[in-house]
């Protein structure tokens, strides 16, 4: 049968990208979707911006919803501590045979944990099965009506600690309306957008980063 644009993009990085090297791999996958095939990856350009995040939060345990193919895993991944871990998640077993493939690719199995299955499923069982207590970044890059119910799961199971960041790719385009107008508007969170646009074309889009203060702000009298 034929190939899935995924397995394309994995053979054009295992043909154009060094082993090992990280930045190839991505330069290959952007490569890839800006002259061949467009997929939704973060990209390069909002791509940088969650670089910046990564760094300036420098986190030690961070949460991925919805790895696809696993482009932000390795940005994510890249920049990473010795030591600091990064739990993606992906619902369909296809993406994640690719992803793995990816990210070994790269170099960066070792500091990737990718699990199948449902986020709304596998949040729960962050503490039991991972050992995680709470999370210092959640990258929200799944299915765009997800967002808000598991950010409100997280709250409800306690894995957001004072200072936790949440950073949401799409929120114009295609857009989370529900979830924007949730982080915006509650006291629990400090949000900023990065203006930018929609991977590899010229339509707007952008990220949503929103700071959780704490389980006690907004809801002192
Ligand atoms: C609930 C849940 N749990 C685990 N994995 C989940 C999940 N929901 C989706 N996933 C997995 O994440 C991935 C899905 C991501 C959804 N992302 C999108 O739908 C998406 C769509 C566009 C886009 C914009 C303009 C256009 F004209 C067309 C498309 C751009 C993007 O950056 C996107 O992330 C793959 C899926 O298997
Ligand atoms: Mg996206």
């Amino acid at each position: 049968t034929r190939s899935s644009r995924p397995q394309r993009m994995l053979a054009h990085v295992k043909r154009h990208a060094a082993r090992g090297d990280p930045q190839s791999v991505i330069d290959a996958i952007d490569y890839f979707c800006r002259h061949k095939e467009w997929a939704m990856n973060v990209g390069d350009e909002k791509g940088t911006i969650l670089d910046s995040v990564v760094c300036e939060v420098s986190p030690g345990a961070v949460l991925e919803l919805g790895t696809y193919c696993g482009y932000s895993t390795m940005r994510i991944a890249r920049l990473l501590a010795p030591g600091a871990r990064l739990i993606t998640l992906e619902f369909n077993p296809a993406n994640a045979a690719v992803a793995r493939q990816v990210i070994a690719w790269a170099g960066l199995e070792h500091k990737v944990q990718l699990v199948e299955g449902s986020s709304g499923d596998l949040i729960p069982q962050m503490r039991e099965k991972f050992g995680i207590d709470s999370f210092d970044l959640v990258f929200l890059d799944h299915w765009k009506d997800w967002y808000l119910p598991d950010t409100r799961l997280m709250e409800e199971l306690g894995l957001l600690h004072k200072g936790s960041v949440l950073l949401a790719d799409n929120v114009i385009c295609p857009g989370a309306p529900e979830y924007l107008a949730y982080v915006r508007s509650s006291p629990r969170y400090d949000s900023r957008y990065f203006k930018s646009h929609l991977e590899y074309t010229y339509v707007e889009d952008g990220l949503e980063k929103s700071v959780f203060p704490g389980a006690s702000a907004g809801s002192r009298p």
